[in-house]
């Protein structure tokens, strides 16, 4: 569903991701892990189409969208949650809602039911959001497009421990919805290991290691001693 090839690309001038490959297949959730600053929102931007490509190939169900705008890349079905989740502080979580629907599987009553909070907040303004809430709305006003790849940067970065919690029953709830594939970055690596199937662990702007998630989770695999952490 999602063919990267040799892909390199940044900010403006500024190299950030360099002959980068990845594949992702319909339906699997792939995490990707390292250090801060690897370039992981990078790669995300690349894909979404905010950051700069330089050269490879994106291919997204079948089409080669490397030279496609964010906007078309939406439309073809790429969904995005950022990593500042960029809500717009004067709309309403109903406003918020109503702008991104589009048909599909996920309509405002089966979002609502996931993310029921936002139910009883919809006439509050985005900037009276808590953190979490802000999170839950990114989130719900990314599914109303009915991605069918939808990518997820750090979703827990900011949250109490509680909301943490909660935030990650929904996306295990959405990935065992099975509507939707899912790149997912996320420095919670207990999180991103228990919804994800494989993992990629990035490293100045490439992927130096991949592997299966349950490795990790029985501990036949020490993903931070592979990432570099300091422990
Ligand atoms: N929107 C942006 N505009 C310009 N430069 C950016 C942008 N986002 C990231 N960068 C730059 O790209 C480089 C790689 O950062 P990136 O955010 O991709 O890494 P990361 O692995 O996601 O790190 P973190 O976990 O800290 O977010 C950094 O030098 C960063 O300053």
């Amino acid at each position: 569903m999602l063919e990267i090839k040799d892909l390199t690309g940044g900010w403006g001038r500024t190299t950030v991701v360099e002959h980068l490959s990845l594949r992702l297949d319909q339906g699997e959730c792939v995490a990707v892990v390292g250090r801060n600053g690897v370039g992981k929102t990078t790669l995300l931007e690349l894909i979404s189409g905010r950051a700069q490509q330089s050269s490879g190939t994106i291919a997204f169900a079948g089409t080669d969208i490397s030279r496609m705008s964010a906007y078309s890349r939406a439309r073809l079905g790429l969904g995005l949650v950022p990593q500042n989740r960029e809500v717009f502080p004067s709309l309403t979580v109903r406003e918020h809602l109503n702008v991104s629907a589009r048909p599909g599987r996920w309509t405002q009553s089966s979002v609502l039911e996931l993310l029921p909070r936002l139910g009883q907040r919809m006439d509050n303004l985005a900037c009276h959001l808590s953190g979490g809430e802000q999170q839950m709305l990114a989130i719900a006003r990314a599914l109303l497009g009915n991605p069918r790849l939808i990518l997820m940067d750090e979703p827990s970065e900011g949250l109490a421990p509680r909301v943490v919690e909660q935030l990650s029953d929904v996306l295990k709830a959405i990935i065992a919805d099975g509507s939707l594939t899912m790149l997912l970055i996320e420095q919670r690596i207990d999180i991103a290991m228990e919804l994800s199937t494989r993992y990629v662990i990035m490293d100045r702007g490439n992927i130096v290691h991949e592997g299966h998630s349950t490795d990790v989770l029985d501990g036949s695999v020490k993903l931070a001693d592979l990432i570099g952490f300091e422990h």
